[in-house]
């Protein structure tokens, strides 16, 4: 396969690049067939807190730069990606294995984010206020928190940063970006593009290490916000990390989403929507349907579609456009989901496609899963329960809407979940109940950068893409003037 083209992996610290010092330095490998693709920094904690300090400084003059001029060098750097997006995509696909056909689409969908949050930095604004007094006037504005800590998860590294780092920039923020050791690779690309484009030195930082730079970066009491995807376990402790600095935080974390099919569907689209909810991307995105609920009327000859659907799926070079499964990111997860497999087997879980590793020696290097289809999954279990991150599907049976609602919320997370139905009532009406921060209807993974994207419960909180999210980057300042010339009693408040 051609490779992106790995050129530079070193780090992004106020506009200059720090050579990696081997003794100090992480192996970037492929889950494709295992080969070395280069070795990144493992940031020391001066070099964390340096990245900071850049931020820091560069925010004094980023934050007074036009809004016009903030958004010349965001489309700027939409139009590099857009030139490179190919290479990009290569590159992201040596590095987690994605196929090269979702890495490709997702490249262009980075440059899209880019320039739909482009179009809001000249257009953040307050408001004036009337108080009840005449002889006074109130108005607030917009301003951006400072630094933000962008930290994002390996499975889509240029799309989670994308989410991120546009509204960020739009806001007027200052960025230390750390990316997932597993697959760092296009961040750093990024490093290039950013220089190209013309960014002045300091506004985007980006420091390469594993948890404990994470840590180092998400323990810095002057950021004005974290933003994080990744794990919820990681999640709770940045949380906590980030209440003791009192530092706000926004939180993308994981999901067990459910895709409900009713008996009114159109099944030729429900279908393949199923499919394309659990086995598009492997399963390893966040927001998988790895639950499937169909109605009891429908449900075995469904499965049953779904299944064989699954059995047929091409595994293979990610970089092949017949391919229709890749690797999952590395070796460590594969034995994650077949132990999650394994489990749900042992519990009784009845298997209907997969459950192990193909026989193919051609797949034998890389990091292969076979495509997983379990039915009549009891909703309380362990399957039913946990994120498997992994093109493991488990379908549940149910009686009536109530039935549906009770099973899709039933779990801690709420990401996503989609409703296949012709009926427009019953759309809204279960689109109300269900316990989600994304409700599609008749399609599934449909992304749009307008649309605002985040989850409830353990999935998270604060919201990503639409015009909803530059708000975590900003916060409101209240400026009140007194028009009187009046001289007060020190002791009598005006009010
Ligand atoms: N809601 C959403 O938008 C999405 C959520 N996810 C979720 O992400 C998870 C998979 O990603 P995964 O990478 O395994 O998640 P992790 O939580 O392990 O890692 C996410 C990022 O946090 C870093 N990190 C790890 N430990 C710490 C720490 N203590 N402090 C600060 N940073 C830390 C990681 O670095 P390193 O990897 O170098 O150790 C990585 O950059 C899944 O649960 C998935 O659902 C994924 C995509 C989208
Ligand atoms: C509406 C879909 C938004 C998804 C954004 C983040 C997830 C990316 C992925 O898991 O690949």
């Amino acid at each position: 396969m051609t490779k992106g083209n790995v050129t530079d992996t070193r780090m992004l610290i106020g506009g200059t690049r720090p050579p990696v010092d081997d003794a100090a330095s992480i192996m970037v490998s492929s889950p494709i067939d295992g080969t070395e693709l280069g070795r990144i920094a493992d940031a020391t904690d001066e070099q964390v807190a340096d990245a900071v300090t850049a931020a820091a400084d560069a925010f004094a003059g980023w934050r007074r730069t036009s809004g016009a001029e903030r958004a010349r060098l965001m489309h700027t750097l939409a139009d590099l990606i857009d030139r490179d997006a190919e290479d990009i995509a290569r590159l992201e696909t040596s590095d987690n294995g994605k196929l090269l056909r979702e890495t490709r689409t997702q490249a262009r969908f980075a440059a899209r984010n880019y320039r739909f949050f482009a179009g809001l930095p000249d257009k953040i604004s307050g408001r004036t206020i009337p108080l009840d007094a005449w002889d006074s006037f109130d108005y607030t504005t917009r301003e951006p928190v400072g630094v933000a800590a962008l930290i994002t998860a390996w499975n889509s590294p240029m799309q989670l940063l994308a989410n991120k780092l546009a509204p960020a920039l739009a806001a007027g923020c200052t960025v230390v970006i750390k990316p997932s050791e597993l697959a760092p690779l296009t961040t750093l690309r990024l490093a290039e593009l950013v220089a190209e484009a013309g960014f002045p030195d300091g506004v985007i930082n980006i420091i390469t290490g594993g948890a404990e730079t994470g840590m180092a970066l998400t323990t810095d009491a002057r950021l004005g916000r974290i933003s994080f995807t990744g794990s919820v376990r990681t999640g709770q402790a940045i949380q906590h990390a980030a209440t003791a600095a009192l530092v706000p935080v926004t939180l993308e974390l994981g999901g067990k989403s459910a895709n409900i099919i009713f008996d009114d569907a159109d099944v030729e689209r429900a279908v393949p929507g199923a499919v394309a909810g659990i086995f598009a991307a492997g399963g390893q995105t966040c927001i998988a349907g790895s639950r499937l609920l169909v109605h009891e009327r429908i449900h075995d000859q469904l499965v049953e579609r779904v299944a064989e659907a699954a059995r047929r799926i091409v595994l293979g070079d990610p970089t092949d456009d017949a391919t229709q499964l890749g690797p999952v990111a590395s070796a460590s997860q594969r034995e994650r989901i077949l132990d999650h497999v394994g489990r749900a087997r042992a519990a009784g879980a009845r298997l209907l496609a997969g459950g192990g590793v193909p026989d193919d020696p051609a797949l034998a290097a890389g990091c292969f899963v076979q495509p997983t289809v379990f039915g009549d999954v009891d909703p309380h279990a362990e399957l039913a329960q946990q994120e498997v991150f992994g093109p493991v599907l488990a379908s549940h049976r149910f009686a009536d809407e109530d039935e549906a609602v009770a099973i899709a919320n039933a779990t801690e997370f709420g990401l996503a979940s989609g409703i296949w139905t012709t009926s427009l009532s019953r759309a809204h009406r279960v689109a109300r109940e269900l316990a989600a921060g994304t409700v599609w209807v008749n399609t599934y993974r449909y992304s749009a950068a307008q649309a605002p994207f985040g989850g409830v419960k353990k999935s998270g909180y604060g919201r990503e893409r639409g015009v909803e999210a530059i708000e975590e980057y900003l916060q409101t300042k209240n400026v009140l003037i007194d028009l009187s010339d009046e001289v007060r009693d020190p002791f009598s408040i005006k009010a």
